[in-house]
């Protein structure tokens, strides 16, 4: 088995791999602002505003013209399709906002789950037919990296051994298509957290489906140094009655991280998975703290656990948007603190960054 036929060239490889380190430098991580139209309404209904495009482009602005610092905290930003072409109120593009704070801008590529028929109602992600086109599309108009999020369940028979190795297949073409292009992958295998199972049971499904991708990714070629990978943080099953630390679920994930994800890859960014903005932030923080070798960046990409509090403060009103960005900006920051093993948790969290946002078979 020769190495004749060369994925990328030195040039792209050496783009692909700066990018990836902007994002994750300094204890920055990600916004995943990505919400399909359809999950933005389930988030917009929880504060009684109607899901029209220019109520989510409303809360979007504020969101993006928050105050430049916060470009110390966020690295990038991901996008849903819409987003990338809307306006602020001057009728200055969003993208552009956020590259002028030094914010890589990034985009949501798959396109929703497809069911695995003869499995317990498992999935695989569509989005693979002209993704190439796409990405280039996506590129010229200022994305550096895209996302991919494939859902695992733990279940009766769950996940099958087809359920992760179509994921993990999908992941890498994906992965291998988006360097194709200039973007930098986020690769998202999620094991979502319903179900009762304990933490150690998490923790062997975790570990099984990161080897998957790993060997996947291998096999597709894809250059590690120019990807990121968004995983869950290893927990116990919703349900379960057992509740565990913060140092508890740390020692968890990074024994999992340290046993299947190669010390090329730059950054881990985890997901939020709905667990509350507090525990998100706590969890990261004990993470960073782990007494374990850490050869990658261990940082955030969070959807819910960074706006909760900043849709609360909002309510649709514009003029809460001073109280929006503040919230906004408390949780990355806090995040920022996390992501360098730096958190200390004051006690004076509002009752929104408490609450659990876990939503039942998150698979949209
Ligand atoms: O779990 P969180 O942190 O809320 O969101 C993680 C995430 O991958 O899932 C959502 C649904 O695809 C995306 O909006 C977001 O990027």
């Amino acid at each position: 088995m020769a190495y004749r036929f060369p994925a990328l060239t030195s040039e792209q490889k050496k783009e692909l791999s700066e990018i990836a380190q902007r994002i994750v430098a300094h204890g920055k991580g990600i916004l995943a602002a990505d919400e399909s139209v359809g999950t933005m309404g389930n988030r917009l209904q929880r504060i009684k505003v109607e899901n029209t495009e220019e109520n989510r482009r409303q809360f979007r602005e504020i969101l993006f013209t928050v105050d430049t610092s916060i470009n110390q905290s966020i690295g990038g930003v991901i996008l849903f399709h819409e987003t990338l072409y809307q306006k602020d109120s001057q009728g200055k593009l969003f993208r552009n906002i956020l590259k002028e704070k030094g914010i890589v801008v990034g985009i949501k590529l798959d396109q929703g789950g497809a069911p695995l028929a003869g499995t317990n109602k498992e999935t695989t992600i569509q989005g693979l037919d002209g993704l190439s086109e796409r990405c280039a599309q996506y590129k010229r108009d200022g994305a550096d990296f895209g996302k991919w999020r494939a859902v695992l369940r733990i279940d009766n028979q769950c996940p099958s051994s087809l359920a992760i190795q179509e994921n993990a297949n999908a992941l890498a073409r994906y992965a291998s298509i988006c360097q194709q292009n200039g973007l930098v992958p986020i690769v998202e295998p999620e094991v979502i957290p319903d179900g009762d199972h304990d933490l150690e049971h998490c923790q062997y499904v975790t570990e099984k489906v990161l080897a998957a991708v790993y060997k996947a990714l291998n096999d597709h070629h894809v250059y590690l140094e120019g990807t990121l990978l968004k995983p869950n943080m290893v927990t116990a099953g919703h349900a379960c009655t057992k509740k565990y630390t913060p140092e508890q679920v740390a020692m968890a994930t990074v024994t999992a991280l340290h046993r299947t994800v190669p010390a090329a890859v730059p950054g881990i960014c985890f997901l939020s998975g709905g667990m509350s903005e507090e525990d998100a932030t706590l969890n990261l923080n004990a993470i960073n703290l782990c007494p374990l070798p850490k050869p990658w960046k261990l940082s955030f990409s969070y959807g819910r656990a960074l706006q909760a509090s900043a849709l609360a403060a909002w309510g649709g009103k514009a003029a809460n948007k001073k109280a929006t960005q503040e919230a906004f900006m408390k949780r990355a920051v806090a995040n920022c603190q996390a992501a360098q093993g730096q958190y200390v948790h004051t006690g004076s969290s509002g009752t929104t960054s408490t609450q659990s946002l876990f939503t039942a078979c998150y698979t949209y």
